[in-house]
């Protein structure tokens, strides 16, 4: 049985009024996602802006619930945020009146982690993302990598079995990404999470997953799920300079840029209309 199970998922919003009668048209942001994964593999969403991404990770950690079809867990329908889902977002959504250590610890307070226990979990995993020596640092103390990595932190240190990531590293400048990039990856291989990671990135959606996601122009559905087969990713060297990293990512650019054009004339369509 798969981890994750998404059985011909739909969902739409109610559209905002328009017209004399005020009448609203729905915006169908899914429609027949179809999507396995495995646990502990590491899955990589990519789509056109708008294409429902956001809305498909809003599903999975139960913020939102499908119009039609099914979310399931291990074999079981999701019908809210538990604990054995984490999510980590594009904006470090951490408390500014916390240390990262106080931050990391959030997570487990609610979880109702004794005190003692917290504070050495809290610093076991900001050690595992290289802040140990950080951990008095207030957020506005810390620089927006280091910021993502206590966010990070917080989100593994309550040991979900599903790390939910919505383009997480997208407002990191170039080299600190790289930086985050290797160390999801060295993360994800010690503690064999199942991960579901959205990105805007052709470069990061073939560097980090195991299998890429495509999919299609709003309504969002899977056009094609490409298996990323880089040998490199445990041998010496960077695996991005790897003649095989090229050819995936032609591969994922091919599938994608028709879509980004359909969701371009669209949007024209939608301003002129
Ligand atoms: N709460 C909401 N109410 C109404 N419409 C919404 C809501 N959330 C999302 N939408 C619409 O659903 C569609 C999909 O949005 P979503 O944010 O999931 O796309 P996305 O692929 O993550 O976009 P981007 O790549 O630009 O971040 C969009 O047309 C958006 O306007």
């Amino acid at each position: 049985m798969p981890r994750i199970r998404l059985d011909r998922v739909g969902k739409s919003y109610p559209g905002r009024p328009s017209g004399r009668r005020g009448a609203r048209t729905p915006t169908v942001a899914l429609q027949d996602v179809e999507l396995d994964v495995a646990a502990g593999e590491f899955t990589v969403v990519v789509g056109p802006s708008g294409c429902g991404k956001s809305t498909l990770l809003d599903l999975l950690g139960g913020l939102e619930r499908p119009s039609s079809g099914r979310v399931l867990l291990d074999g079981e329908p999701v019908t809210g945020p538990g604990p054995e889902r984490s999510t980590v977002f594009q904006q470090y959504a951490l408390l500014p009146w916390r240390t990262a250590r106080a931050n990391v610890e959030f997570g487990l307070e609610a979880a109702g982690v004794p005190r003692r226990e917290r504070a050495a979990r809290a610093r076991e995993f900001l050690q595992l993302v290289g802040l140990r020596a950080f951990e008095d640092r207030y957020p506005h103390e810390l620089s927006g990598g280091m910021r993502q990595r206590v966010a990070i932190a917080r989100s593994l240190a309550c040991d979900p079995e599903v790390l939910l990531m919505d383009e997480p590293f997208a407002a990191l400048d170039a080299q600190t990404r790289e930086t985050l990039q290797d160390e999801l990856l060295g993360i994800w291989q010690r503690t064999g999470k199942t991960v579901v990671f959205i990105t805007h990135s052709i470069d990061e959606a073939v560097l980090l997953g195991q299998r890429v996601a495509v999919l299609t122009s709003r309504p969002g559905r899977v056009k094609e799920v490409v298996d990323i087969e880089l040998d490199a990713r445990g041998e010496p060297g960077d695996p991005r300079s790897s003649a095989r990293f090229a050819a995936h990512r032609r591969q994922v650019w091919e599938l994608l840029h028709d879509e980004i054009d359909r969701a371009r004339t669209l949007e024209r369509e939608a301003v002129a209309a």
